[in-house]
């Protein structure tokens, strides 16, 4: 049997087509500018060391072959002895990589003047050769340290065009020699610069695959990221869900025992829930009930300061609150305070029996007071929350270090 064909696969780089002449567009162009940097930067080198060694030995050998030799040649190879050590500095140099190219362009080109120069100034029987630099420079642009493809073009005509007028400026050559270095050097140039050409399409398209997938990657974070979003908050209030709190308030256990940097010293909790709200959902209705889980709900939010704080609707008309960092007293005077500004909110209810308007119970515990995990730490404030209903309701009660539960007010 035949695996299903996926009907929609996702693009990849390759469906991307690139064009002849291989440009991309703008914004693109120019991050594959610094993906071909890093991508060459890594040889570049180790190649210019090889080059740097190829001019010295050429240097060590004109000074075999013949004091007249090096006497011509000296000056121009330490000249170009000295670029190819500068290059071979920016290369390993993060911050000034961005010259290598123009910095190779500049090498390559003194390698190919130099062997004009000495072709014409050498007495010797194959001093001709000295005229090969020139396809040595479009190899070592193209192969060895990889300028990119237009660059290396346009360096490579104006190398070979002034070769040929050095060539024809210069009589000594004979017409044979100057047909033959110029046709040897057409060729080395086309096919380095094809080589050159294929290596940067490869290259251009590899490096969409890669831009392509990076872009698949954050699309699905972001997804992912508004997925946990809506799995972990409450369509109604903006809270965070039981879930979401669960979540949050173990990691913030876990980063507590391990002693992380990152974890809160003590961490305090504080569970509410709304006075007589059956009565309240019975007298004026469900729609209003929900509108008032809003109101209610604000005033907490309104309230939590640090990142880590957070308000979370714990199931029906309960809420949980999380202070991290806060003393247990600063967590019962924040009690104290939502519990007043609910009061306060003014919210008609006729139904409650403990006020005219709409109150809520809260119970506190902390960390300090031995619960060792968040199950522990919920279960003792809803003992405070429970203790604070029985002792009346609109009320703050709290789970003492001795796990007795004392009335706030
Ligand atoms: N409008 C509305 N009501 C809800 C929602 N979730 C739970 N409730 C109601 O909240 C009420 C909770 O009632 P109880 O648990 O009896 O508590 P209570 O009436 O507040 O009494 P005490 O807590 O003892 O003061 C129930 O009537 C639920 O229907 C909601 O999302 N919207």
């Amino acid at each position: 049997m035949t695996a299903p064909q996926n009907q929609n696969p996702l693009p990849t780089g390759n469906d991307i087509s690139l064009p002849w002449h291989l440009r991309l567009p703008k914004p693109l162009e120019k991050d594959f500018r610094l993906y071909f940097l890093a991508s060459v930067s890594k040889v570049a080198p180790w190649a210019l060391g090889l080059v740097s060694i190829l001019i010295a030995t050429a240097m060590l050998i004109e000074s075999w072959i013949g004091t007249d030799v090096i006497t011509n040649s000296w000056r121009p190879r330490l000249f170009t002895l000295m670029l190819a050590g500068g290059c071979v500095i920016l290369a390993r140099t993060l911050q000034w990589r961005e010259w290598l190219h123009p910095a190779t362009l500049a090498l390559a080109f003194a390698i190919a003047l130099t062997g004009n120069y000495l072709g014409v100034h050498v007495e010797h029987p194959l001093s001709y050769t000295f005229f090969l630099h020139t396809p040595m420079s479009i190899i070592m642009i193209c192969i060895l340290v990889r300028v990119p493809f237009y660059s290396a073009l346009l360096s490579s005509t104006v190398m070979i065009g002034a070769m040929v007028a050095t060539l024809i400026a210069n009589p000594e050559r004979t017409p044979f020699e100057a047909t033959t270095l110029t046709m040897v050097t057409l060729a080395f140039a086309s096919m380095s610069l094809f080589g050159q050409y294929v290596y940067e399409r490869l290259l251009r398209q590899h490096f969409l695959s890669e831009h392509v997938l990076y872009q698949h990657r954050n699309e699905l974070h972001s997804a992912n990221l508004v997925l946990e979003n809506q799995a972990t908050v409450d369509g109604l209030t903006g809270c965070i869900n039981r879930r979401g709190m669960e979540s949050r308030l173990n990691h913030l256990f876990h980063l507590h025992k391990q002693g992380n940097p990152d974890a809160p010293e003590r961490i305090s909790l504080l569970l509410f829930d709304i006075d007589f709200f059956k009565q309240y959902n019975d007298t004026y209705g469900h729609p209003a009930g929900d509108e008032c889980l809003k109101k209610i709900s604000n005033v907490p939010l309104s309230m939590v300061q640090a990142d880590t704080d957070f308000v979370a609707r714990y199931g029906g008309e309960e809420f949980v609150i999380v202070l991290t960092d806060s003393s247990f007293n600063d967590a019962l005077v924040f009690a104290e305070r939502m519990r007043n500004r609910v009061e306060q909110l003014g919210l008609p209810h006729s139904g409650s029996r403990v006020s005219q308007v709409v109150t809520i119970s809260v119970g506190v515990s902390c960390s300090d007071h031995g619960a060792s995990n968040s199950a522990e730490l919920l279960k003792q404030a809803d003992e405070a929350l429970y203790q604070a209903k029985g002792a009346g309701r609109n009320r703050v009660a709290l789970m003492n270090s001795q796990g007795l539960v004392e009335m706030l007010s």
